[in-house]
């Protein structure tokens, strides 16, 4: 996860092994939250160095529609936006329940028009049930954030996760993220409140060995899901 590495991680000689590359998270803050990390031409130079890397952009943006053609020209596969920041620009600083499902709908029609998947993100304050069926069903992904937006090395927030179960329920089919405060020590309890896909900064970009982090991770997630298969 870009944001909470150091610039070397982004130099080709600090490149991890392919196996480990299928799928790298970055983020996008715009005025949807107080700090700023990238944007596309970053994207751009992360996609010249690493061609077959899978780009998972989270835009933490205030104008989500916005930035969709952009990224997809860089390379961004799977562009996430937040719930709550289709609605009135007046409370998006506020980070709470302000999203409006149509525009959400109107915002998931053109990143797949765009030819990205799409990802539909929920901040702590949010109840999982403004992920109507219609929203759910629509999107490749949803993403449960477990700390508030903002800042990676945050506490994570385990009372975000009956939201997975709820979401979990409705869309079993679906990808579940979790993001904020993930790591070794809770990727198990992640997996079991039904979320597939974790996004890990601080634990792995802190950890001494990142390899063997990634590692005690999926290792939890893929033992509770082949548990449920
Ligand atoms: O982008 C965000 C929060 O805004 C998160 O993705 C965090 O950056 C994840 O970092 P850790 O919480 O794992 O340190």
């Amino acid at each position: 996860h870009v944001p909470n590495s150091p610039v070397r991680p982004l130099q080709p000689q600090r490149r991890v092994p392919a196996h480990d590359q299928q799928r790298r998270r970055l983020a996008a803050h715009g005025h949807f939250v107080p700090n700023i990390t990238m944007g596309a031409p970053i994207l751009t130079c992360v996609k010249q160095n690493v061609p077959e890397i899978f780009m998972d952009c989270h835009m933490m943006v205030s104008d989500p529609a916005n930035w969709i053609d952009d990224v997809a020209k860089a390379g961004g596969k799977l562009y996430t936006f937040h719930y709550e920041a289709v609605a009135s620009p007046t409370f998006l600083i506020v980070l709470t329940h302000t999203g409006s499902a149509e525009v959400a709908k109107t915002v998931i029609d053109k990143i797949h028009a765009a030819g990205m998947l799409a990802g539909l993100a929920i901040s702590p304050d949010t109840p999982s049930t403004v992920i109507t069926d219609e929203l759910g069903n629509a999107v490749e992904m949803l993403l449960v954030m477990t700390v508030r937006p903002g800042f990676g090395g945050q506490k994570f927030m385990a009372e975000c996760l009956p939201k997975c179960t709820e979401l979990r329920a409705r869309f079993p089919e679906k990808h579940i993220q979790v993001d904020g405060g993930v790591g070794a020590g809770n990727a198990c309890q992640c997996a079991q409140a039904g979320s597939n896909v974790l996004v890990a900064g601080s634990a792995i970009f802190g950890s001494a060995d990142p390899k063997k982090t990634i590692a005690e991770m999926r290792t939890q997630v893929d033992a509770e899901f082949t548990k449920k298969a």
